[in-house]
């Protein structure tokens, strides 16, 4: 499918879960997620402006694009420099990939369908700031993110849906439930594996019994290119994983409190999981060594 004005892409791109495996088996699962807070730029001696942006982005990107499998650029601290401050993403993220990182743009994308269809074109080759996957909001309903789903299709791209995410309050609405008893984040996970079923139309009511693959979620080749975000912070694991078929991005490690620890109670071993942190190593910078180091403190205890 081409959307107005994007180019289509290669006939068939080699699948977003496939690649996310690859780079995993590659370079470790660690994600580290680029987010230029005031205070880090302070912290490292930089202003608050596009200057001082360009700076942090570009140590972060020379530190750990040639070694992290993902980074994960939060698109609201470039955003919030206006236009110039999109043009360091842009051109962050075509370095990262150039590097060999997969870049998951945080941008946490929802709305209805049409105007998704628009936020979705970010995945599509030839776009000026094309990544290889993008966290999107479910909060206007499944359908609302279907022609993400398309697009990402057919682009060898990846979606990361919000399902359990790490702030405090997350609760109160994930944890309510539908007509049908699931909690509101439990039917966000379903309907993501359903995504993952392959072969499936998009409205299919039920996962495929007989998919050919793996049902533990473990990384393979065929890991699917649709992802749920459940946060590292959680009390206890209270989503139902099983028919997911895809990636989990769990955040909240480092400065919202959880530890490696927290990742092997709630997920276990085996299962394809994303841990991403930003802030505890972005803190190591602005000496590149030193951010190359944390990241690999945080690998090596991941692997632990
Ligand atoms: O989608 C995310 O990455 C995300 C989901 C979530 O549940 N919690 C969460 O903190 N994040 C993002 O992870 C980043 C925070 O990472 P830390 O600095 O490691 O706490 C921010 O960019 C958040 O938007």
């Amino acid at each position: 499918m081409t959307t107005a004005g994007v180019p289509a892409g290669p006939a068939h791109p080699a699948r977003f879960g496939a690649r996310l495996a690859a780079a995993v088996a590659a370079r470790g699962p660690l994600c580290v997620g680029i987010d230029p807070h005031r205070e880090l730029l302070t912290s490292w001696g930089l202003d608050d402006d596009v200057d001082g942006l360009r700076r942090f982005t570009d140590a972060v990107v020379e530190a750990l694009a040639g070694t992290v499998a993902v980074l994960k650029p939060q698109s609201a601290f470039y955003e919030r420099h206006g236009s110039r401050g999109l043009l360091v993403l842009e051109d962050a993220v075509a370095r990262c990939r150039d590097a060999g990182a997969l870049v998951l743009l945080d941008a946490k994308r929802g709305d209805i369908g049409s105007t998704m269809a628009g936020y979705a074109d970010v995945l599509t080759a030839g776009h000026p700031m094309q990544v290889d996957a993008l966290t999107v909001s479910p909060y206007l309903g499944p359908d609302s993110l279907a022609p993400a789903v398309r697009t990402a299709r057919d682009h060898g791209a990846g979606l990361f849906v919000l399902a359990r995410t790490s702030n405090p309050d997350a609760a109160t609405f994930q944890h309510a439930r539908l007509a049908d008893g699931r909690t509101v984040a439990q039917a966000v996970v379903d309907q993501v594996g359903r995504w993952n079923a392959p072969d499936r139309m998009l409205d299919d009511p039920a996962p495929d019994p007989g998919a050919d693959v793996d049902r533990q979620g473990r990384w393979s080749a065929d890991t699917g290119s649709f992802g749920v975000v459940v946060g590292a912070t959680l009390a206890e694991l209270d989503v139902d994983l099983a028919g997911l078929r895809g990636p989990v991005l769990a955040p909240g490690l480092g400065a919202q409190g959880g530890t490696p620890a927290d990742l092997g109670r709630l997920f276990g071993g085996g299962r394809a999981v994303v841990p991403t942190v930003s802030r505890d190593v972005l803190a190591a910078g602005p000496d590149a060594a030193a951010l190359r180091a944390a990241a690999e403190r945080w690998a090596a205890d991941l692997a632990r």
